[in-house]
């Protein structure tokens, strides 16, 4: 079967929500929310080979390290390697003091009380119950009814009270999640959560945490956070209640749909580092938490090391963490596209220029070093890029300013190699090209052996040195307003190498006691045509010499 031509034979448009007077969409997120990573569980459930307790555990040390306090580790009724491995961090006292576990489970009573008893002896816990309650699962999978449906979610939080009450040493909290929310009824998700709340009899002091799941995507994000939003009008008790936003990204947006639920009334966010997850995944907490970042928040997250982060989340789910996921994927900090990199370029000069921290770079919403990326990788050249691209390389990778004129000449070189290679040219490409094409390997038709540089009665400047010939060392001598024009007339006299110098700058390329400096001459040779000229040395003056060779070398 192909396409259909009237997809709305089959598909049906998820109705709007009636909210004419709905407030999320002028609110913005302004501060943390509570965080439950679900990688140990739901993360887990959707892995082709599910983690064993090595992997598990370095999964929680992870999250320990970014610093998420809420940890839904498994579901202990799955089988022994949840249980073991729930009761095993129980046991060896691996929970920290700020850190609550929560485990999941159906609402049937030996998954219940399997549950508990993973976590005896915990200083404190979260059990979370759910069951679905949509149309669809109602007809499909329980072939029940509203009231049907409501009684298990009653009878599941009884035995949360009764399993609560006989396990009295732990301080317990409970969860609900109205499984498959987002494409319910919301007044009678209400309807559910508030049964389950007269059972479970929350206080502002002991909330209740109702979580609200779109386990399956099948809305604009704005939906969501309408659903949100009238969930939270709806509930009784609201100071009871902590709301929890769930989603997943079965159309491209569980991220957006969270943030939306956050400015909807939303406390707490459940997702996976990454975004792994059931089909296209859970809402991805590190984007979230890096998007409200860039907004000046503190997400009260620590990504500062993400690549290391991400190291161990592609060892635990064995699973790889796409080049252009944002703020982690390996390309999400590279462009290789010349007007990109023009751009960059001028902004990290401005940044540089300016004495406040305001990130105020183009193409970059966020400065890759305070996640420990470096600006190597920032910038890299292909047949896409343009000046500032191989500048920036030479730069980084060299300690090269060129010139600007002096870019645009060396522009045609590598223009002409990357699309000769059709490739990218690694930092090594651009500078074999750069000292071929500024006669810098050696030999050179013109070499500098040793000079000495005099000042006349007159004022003006003697250069006497000695210069090799295609290897053949010459005592040669010339005379100059300075320096470099000294360099200028003994060519041309011991030579008959005609050179008029256009223009002259120079650099420190590194700082301290064994800095080298660059020195680059633009220079008109006998037939009129453009050459430059480029000198690198520990000495600025010789360095400006060298530049007139190389100049000469491109004569010759
Ligand atoms: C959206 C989510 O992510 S939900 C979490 C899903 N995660 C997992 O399922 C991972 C762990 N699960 C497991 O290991 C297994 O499913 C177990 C051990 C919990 C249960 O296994 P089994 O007893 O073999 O049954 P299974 O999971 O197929 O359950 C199906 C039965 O439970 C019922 N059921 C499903 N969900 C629930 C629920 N939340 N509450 C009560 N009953 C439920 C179904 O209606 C079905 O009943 P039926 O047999 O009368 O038709
Ligand atoms: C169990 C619930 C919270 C879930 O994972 C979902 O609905 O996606
Ligand atoms: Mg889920």
């Amino acid at each position: 079967m192909s396409m259909l031509k009237t997809p709305g034979d089959k598909y049906r448009p998820f109705p709007p929500i009636n909210l004419p007077d709905r407030q999320w969409p002028s609110r913005a997120i302004t501060q943390a929310p509570r965080w439950l990573s679900t990688d140990l569980r739901d993360g887990n459930q959707a892995l082709i080979d599910p983690m064993g307790a090595e992997k598990k555990s370095r999964f929680f040390d992870l999250l320990l390290k970014v610093g998420v306090k809420e940890i839904e580790v498994g579901f202990p009724a799955s089988g022994a390697t949840d249980f073991d491995f729930i009761s095993g961090l129980v046991k060896d006292g691996r929970i920290p003091d700020d850190v609550i576990v929560q485990v999941l489970t159906q609402s049937r009573r030996d998954l219940i009380e399997t549950s508990f008893a993973s976590l005896e002896g915990a200083h404190s816990a979260i059990v979370h119950l759910y069951n679905a309650v949509s149309p669809v699962w109602r007809k499909v999978v329980f072939g029940m009814d509203k009231d049907q449906i409501k009684a298990i979610a009653i009878e599941g939080a009884k035995v949360l009270r009764d399993q609560a009450a006989k396990y009295h040493g732990t301080d317990w909290r409970f969860e609900y999640s109205p499984e498959t929310f987002s494409t319910a009824e919301v007044e009678y998700s209400v309807e559910v959560c508030a049964a389950v709340m007269d059972v479970l009899q929350p206080t502002p002091d002991k909330p209740i945490i109702f979580n609200l799941p779109a386990t399956v995507e099948c809305a604009t994000p704005n939906i969501y956070a309408d659903q949100v939003e009238l969930f939270g009008r709806m509930i009784p008790n609201r100071d009871s209640v902590v709301i929890s936003l769930h989603t997943h990204n079965d159309r491209g947006t569980g991220i957006a749909a969270c943030e939306l639920g956050l400015m909807a009334g939303g406390d707490r966010v459940e997702g996976c580092l990454f975004g792994n997850g059931e089909r296209t995944g859970n809402c991805d907490l590190v984007t979230v938490a890096l998007n409200m970042y860039t907004q000046g928040v503190d997400p009260e997250l620590d990504f500062s090391d993400i690549d290391a982060i991400a190291k161990t989340v592609e060892y635990c789910n064995q699973l790889p963490i796409h080049p252009r996921h944002p703020y982690v994927g390996e390309l999400v900090y590279t462009s290789f596209s010349g007007s990109h990199q023009d751009a960059i370029k001028k902004g990290f000069a401005a940044m540089e220029a300016k004495n406040d921290p305001v990130w105020e770079m183009p193409y970059l919403p966020i400065d890759p070093a305070d996640l420990g990326r470096s600006y190597e990788a920032v910038i890299r050249v292909n047949s896409q890029s343009g000046k500032g691209g191989f500048a920036w390389v030479l730069e980084q990778d060299q300690g090269l300013k060129l010139p600007k004129k002096m870019q645009a000449h060396f522009s045609t070189q590598v223009q002409a190699l990357a699309d000769e290679l059709g490739r990218e040219l690694f930092a090594e490409d651009i500078w074999a090209v750069f000292q071929r094409t500024y006669k810098l390997n050696t030999p050179q038709h013109f070499q500098l052996i040793d000079y000495e540089e005099s000042k006349a009665p007159d004022g003006t400047r003697l250069f006497a040195g000695k210069i090799a010939l295609d290897g053949k060392e010459q005592s040669v001598s010339g005379r100059g307003n300075g320096l470099i024009s000294s360099v200028v007339g003994t060519l041309r006299d011991a030579f008959g190498v005609v050179l008029e110098v256009k223009d002259y700058s120079e650099h420190a390329m590194t700082a301290g006691s064994d800095a080298r400096a660059a020195a680059y001459v633009e220079c008109v040779g006998a037939d009129g045509k453009t050459i430059w000229g480029v000198g690198i040395d520990e000495d600025v003056a010789t360095a400006s010499v060298r530049a007139v060779l190389s100049a000469a070398n491109g004569v010759a």
